[in-house]
């Protein structure tokens, strides 16, 4: 049914959307940024008709991960009308913004278009941006890791993967949007040919709530393969190696702090916005994270969601080897480096069922009678084909293993003890992301600050290893749900930044390089109060992890290897 707006509302809101791999999340804040509604749809959970695993579905080859956009819609219909049906008065709603999972990719056709533009309040948006609205039924996702082949090919194209990396902050990754589009362009081609538009997931949810096909913002497109950078545009080089006829299906990129418009009517008809609530760029959900944070000199976040990434934020963009360079989300012209893992809470939560049942704390009674260093029993657990090292596998060792030996290659079965295997998965993620934090540039010493958010942020057990193993100090946000409360920030600066730039006041017509409008950090470092909080400090004797991690890398790389032999025959096979 649709409602007739009413005029009224007692002070302006802003609204949050985050589009996580396995959750679509929503957050209202007051005018004191203080969280007066919230909703979230748990895909595997609320919607088992889509047969989801973490979000997504396998496809045919093991490495490929899917998702039916429809599904997304329809997680989008339900989380508004819960919002309505709680009471959140959404005419109040002054400005929107979201957050989404980095990567995936959304091919609308072009019935997909019509239907998108001429969204009709009487039906549900599920009904209409069904199967028909999309050409791609089956969407790659980040955790995607099949275009080994369209990676190479586009970096060969360029001329190399350093190159790659000067244009676009990263050398080509499987699951970055621009070998998966090269991918369905040659596996699938009447498909591409009959796709319109391109958007990545943080630019689908921007559009669904436009009600038109929306501009992808700079910080999510740096994780795309396609953006030059520096130069804020596409880079014609790059979509040339991707597929033919890119640049009209993907628009000109937009700043992510640009409006991209007013909220479609749909959503004023059928749920009570207003018409004139603004909608901001959504962007990936490491950026988004990266904006709900004023982050310090010596801090990094590390995001303990579906994935397990590392943020920081970088002044300048470095030329690097392994890690990707993104345009920072709210200071123009600066960047943020980032780290993603892909073997994070699904590989705990799996260990987890296996040692303890799925309960969380018989897990955490495990990692408490357990020591730091684990008696040098170490594991690694790459059980998705990790991003760096391309590797994928379970190696194991004890104290007594040694590297040099043809034994080390096989590592043990088990360990002797259900709870040395708990202890295990996560000292073995974290010297993992210590090493290839360190090989990137971060430097730890006794400043360092990490700031842990995400789904497993919330595990103490899990962030005592985390101080220990970095041997650095571990705080925690009042909300662990950075990306969400980032996407509300955004859209409450944005609102602010309007009204600075429209109002009508004597302070306000000064000229404008004289307005003291704030900057964002400045404007949210007045409106919140300092939310960290230390929750874990280095253990004494932490030091136990020092010689443990040489031993870890080598068999990083005994799987490594492994990984690049039974591609290499799969090559020759073929
Ligand atoms: N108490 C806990 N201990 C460890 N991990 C947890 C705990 N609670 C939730 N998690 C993990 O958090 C993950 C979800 O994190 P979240 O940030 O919500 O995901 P996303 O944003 O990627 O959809 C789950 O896969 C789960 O394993
Ligand atoms: O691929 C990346 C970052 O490059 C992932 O971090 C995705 O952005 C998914 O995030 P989560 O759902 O795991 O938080």
């Amino acid at each position: 049914m649709c409602n007739r707006p009413t005029q009224k509302y007692s002070e302006n809101t802003y609204l949050g959307l985050d589009l996580g791999s396995q959750k679509l999340k929503a957050v209202i804040l007051n005018s004191k940024l203080e969280i007066i509604f919230s909703t979230q749809v748990h895909f595997d959970v609320d919607f088992p008709e889509y047969g989801t695993t973490g979000g997504a579905k396998q496809g045919d080859n093991p490495d490929e991960y899917l998702v039916n956009p429809t599904m997304w819609v329809k997680a989008l219909h339900v989380v508004f009308s819960t919002l309505h049906s709680q009471g959140a008065d959404l005419h109040s709603v002054a400005a929107i913004s979201g957050s989404a999972q980095q990567h995936g990719s959304v091919f609308w056709s072009e019935d997909g278009f019509k239907r998108l533009c001429g969204l009709n309040c009487l039906f549900k948006l599920h009904e209409q941006l069904n199967e028909y609205a999309f050409s791609v039924l089956q969407s790659p996702m980040w955790m995607d890791g099949s275009t080994g082949q369209q990676c190479s090919e586009m970096e060969r194209t360029i001329g190399g993967a350093l190159e790659m990396s000067a244009i676009t902050g990263s050398k080509c990754y499987a699951r970055f949007t621009g070998p998966q589009i090269r991918k369905i362009y040659q596996t699938q081609p009447e498909k591409y040919e009959n796709t319109v538009r391109i958007s990545l997931v943080s630019s689908f949810l921007t559009s669904v709530l436009l009600g038109t096909v929306a501009a992808i913002d700079f910080s999510d497109g740096s994780g795309m393969n396609l953006l030059d950078i520096r130069k804020k545009k596409w880079s014609s080089e790059c979509l040339d190696a991707c597929a033919p006829d890119l640049a009209r299906r993907l628009m000109k990129p937009i700043a992510p702090n640009r409006l991209q418009g007013r909220v479609a009517k749909y959503f004023v008809e059928r749920w009570n916005f207003r018409p004139d609530c603004m909608v901001l760029s959504c962007t990936g959900d490491n950026p988004s994270s990266l904006a709900g944070m004023l982050l310090e000199k010596n801090s990094l976040i590390l995001s303990l969601g579906t994935s397990d990434t590392i943020i920081m934020h970088l002044k300048h963009a470095p030329k690097l080897e392994e890690g990707h360079v993104l345009c920072h989300p709210t200071i123009v012209d600066e960047y943020m480096g980032l780290l993603c893992f892909r073997n994070g809470s699904l590989v705990r939560q799996t260990v987890c069922q296996e040692v303890a049942n799925g309960s969380w704390n018989t897990f955490n009674h495990m990692l408490e009678t357990t020591p730091m260093g684990n008696y040098g029993n170490i594991a690694v657990h790459f059980h998705d084909r990790e991003i760096i090292p391309l590797a994928k596998g379970i190696l194991k060792w004890n104290k007594d293993t040694d590297p040099s030996s043809k034994q080390s290659r096989l590592g043990l079965k088990q360990f002797e003890e259900p709870a040395w295997e708990a202890r295990a998965v996560v000292e073995g993620q974290m010297m993992h992301h210590r090493i290839i934090a360190s090989e990137m540039g971060f430097h730890f010493d006794s400043d360092t600050k990490i700031i842990v958010i995400g789904g497993a942020s919330k595990n103490r057990h899990i962030l005592q290893i985390v101080a220990d193993v970095f041997n650095a100090s571990v705080y925690e946000t009042s909300n662990a749900e950075m990306a969400l409360l980032g996407a509300a920030y955004r859209a409450r600066y944005a609102f602010y930044e309007y009204r600075e730039a429209n109002c009508s006041c004597r302070r306000c017509k000064m000229p404008k390089g004289r307005r003291p409008k704030l900057s964002y950090t400045e404007f949210f470092r007045q409106a919140l109060p300092n939310t960290l909080k230390l929750v874990a400090s280095p253990t004494p004797g932490c030091e136990v992890y020092e010689p443990l991690l040489p031993r870890y890398e080598k068999m990083t790389y005994i799987l490594a290897a492994r990984t690049a032999f039974s591609d290499y025959q799969i090559v020759t096979a073929s």
